[in-house]
């Protein structure tokens, strides 16, 4: 804890100590008054001004506690949603998907909100009521010990009664939390795939199915709401019944000469206080048990695997590589997504220094799954990969990342302004003259300038761009990048023969310097290519140039002949 952080902890607790005891005090006072009365003597004005004064210290020091309180749990929210953000942005994607996204950003809005209460009550709210009550029942028993029991008598019922609600509430807010928490990642999924939603008219069906998951939900939440409408009323009825039993009690014992007047007012003013720390105390356990399952929720994100891309990147020495080595090698990789399930086995090829190397394949042959297993998106089961001389394991995340720029295959873009997607992954600044340069080698400069904002007009919201100005963008930012290794997964379909031929010559551009490797979908490609892979089912079924798999190898005929790989001529203008 910082030294801030302590004095503020110290002055917190000190207001809340002297709101206790200035609350514990005012009873007491009360008792003096009467006392006073009693006497007829002139201290009556004294003592009914001390009254007024240790109410107003009381009411003062209790709001700037609970309100330096509150700020403190501001920050503690804070520092927890920021480390969230940044280690949900840096887990392994597998892990990342699985977790889900909306539920990941659950932990920002509901989680959040309720380790308020946590944070809140939890630390000094909770002890300071627990403090008040037991200091309060010390002062009853030395004011009148017979009393006493038959208060501790009437509420001890009560209490036990309130402890199994408060468990029951627990389970209520757990299965609440993991509910939302499903519930808006599912949600933002079907969001992020509105097209499709609507084209397939399923508006109705999805708004359905979410409002009767939204309905269960609400029943949890009345549930808890039901168990914790219980509390105050029951206690109430306790300190009713206590102060039917006291007052009773207390007369038969005045009449008896065994308490004076001033001491049962004073015991009958503590009764009436003794209620509110003990219904706040209760109160403040119904948040703490909300708070906690969300304490679970964000440690459950923080024991997850981290991956540690930048942490001392900038302080090292750039990675030594070998100059004479191929961009890539794969030996022997095996690998599945979920056990038992081999999706490559025993994958074997060489992509050279510079160059363009094709993959081909049909669907699902496995030719992305490669492109992951270079990036380091997921581990091997089996076999080894180097890149540039090196393997994958000796490679800092940060410089193996550094050196390769990906392409994914659908292009899939910062909700950001052209400029930044442009520059992401880039430690330099660049000026727009060579930004506008690399938009006009893949024919968007004229494009992006019509749009109203040029550079700076933010995509992916409101405005965006068709897919093929999309792939166009995606390859303008390699063309920025110092990246030696390109890995390109090409899409199905998205440009026109045009863009295509411009396209064309970028990527042999590209790859007269550096190592292009290219999931390719055309012909097109694959003649332009030095060297071609097959994959079939997980497996390299062939490799070689073009021409030489199109005579030696049947079923990459086939494959061609079958326009598995597109003729240029075939591609629909967009
Ligand atoms: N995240 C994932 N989890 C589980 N299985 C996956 C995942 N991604 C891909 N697969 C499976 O792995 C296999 C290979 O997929 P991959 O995307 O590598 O194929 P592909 O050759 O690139 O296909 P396409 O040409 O259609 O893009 C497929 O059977 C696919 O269902």
């Amino acid at each position: 804890m910082t030294a801030g952080k302590a004095n503020q902890v110290a002055a917190i607790v000190l207001l809340a100590l002297l709101s206790t005891i200035t609350t514990l005090a005012l009873p007491l006072i009360g008792g003096g008054f009467v006392a006073e009365l009693e006497k007829g003597g002139g201290a009556v004005t004294t003592a009914a001004l001390w009254m007024v004064a240790v109410g107003l210290a009381a009411a003062i020091t209790g709001t700037l506690s609970g309100y330096l309180l509150a700020r403190l749990g501001i920050d503690l929210v804070t520092k927890l949603r920021v480390r969230t953000l940044r280690h949900a942005l840096g887990l392994p994607l597998k892990i990342a998907r699985r977790e889900g996204t909306g539920d990941l950003a659950a932990r920002l809005t509901s989680d959040s909100s309720q380790i308020r209460g946590l944070t809140e009550v939890g630390p000094l709210q909770l002890p300071m009521a627990a403090l008040q009550v037991v200091a309060t029942l010390i002062i009853m028993g030395v004011l009148d010990w017979i009393l006493l029991l038959m208060t501790v008598g009437s509420f001890l019922i009560a209490i036990i009664g309130v402890v199994f609600v408060i468990k029951a509430i627990r389970q209520k807010f757990e299965a609440l939390q993991t509910g939302v928490g499903k519930l808006s990642d599912d949600f933002v999924a079907t969001l992020e795939a509105l097209t499709v939603v609507k084209a397939h008219r399923a508006e109705s069906r999805l708004a359905k199915s979410f409002s009767e998951r939204a309905q269960n939900l609400g029943g949890l939440e009345s549930a808890a709401a039901r168990l914790e409408a219980m509390v105050v009323p029951v206690m109430t009825l306790a300190q009713q019944v206590a102060l039917v039993i006291v007052i009773m009690g207390g007369g038969v014992r005045y009449v008896s000469g065994d308490i004076s007047l001033p001491n049962l007012v004073s015991f009958l003013l503590l009764l009436l206080q003794l209620a509110a720390p003990l219904i706040m105390a209760i109160q403040a356990t119904g948040a703490i048990q909300a708070g906690l399952v969300a304490k679970q929720r964000f440690e459950s994100v923080f024991s997850l695997p981290y991956e540690q891309v930048d942490d001392g990147a900038e302080d090292r020495e750039p990675v030594a590589v070998d100059p004479a080595a191929p961009a890539v090698v794969l030996h022997e990789v095996g690998f599945a997504y979920e056990e038992g399930q081999p999706v490559l086995e025993d994958v074997g090829f060489t992509v050279p220094s510079s160059g363009l190397t094709a993959m081909v394949g049909r669907s699902g042959a496995g030719k992305t799954t490669v492109l992951g297993l270079i990036e380091r998106f997921m581990e091997l089961d089996s076999g080894r990969i180097s890149v540039f001389g090196r393997e994958l394991p000796e490679w800092p995340l940060s410089d193996l990342r550094g050196r390769i720029a990906y392409v994914d295959q659908s292009f899939t873009l910062l909700r950001d302004t052209i400029r930044n997607n442009l520059l992401l992954g880039l430690d330099r600044t660049v000026p727009d003259d060579v930004l506008l340069d690399v938009l006009e080698q893949v024919g968007l400069r004229d494009e992006i300038a019509a749009l109203p904002q040029g550079l700076d007009t933010r995509i992916g919201g409101e405005s965006d761009l068709s897919g093929g100005q999309r792939q166009r963008l995606a390859l303008a930012g390699v063309l920025l990048s110092d990246a030696r290794l390109v890995l390109l997964d090409e899409p199905s379909s998205q440009l026109d023969s045009l863009n295509e031929g411009r396209l064309r010559e970028v990527v042999d551009r590209l790859a007269e310097d550096r190592a292009v490797l290219v999931v390719a979908h055309r012909l097109s490609t694959v003649q332009h290519a030095r060297h071609v892979i097959l994959l079939d089912r997980g497996k390299v079924q062939a490799q070689g140039t073009h021409e030489r798999l199109m005579s030696e190898c049947e079923p990459y005929a086939e494959l061609v002949r079958g326009q598995m790989l597109r003729p240029v001529d075939s591609v629909r203008l967009s």
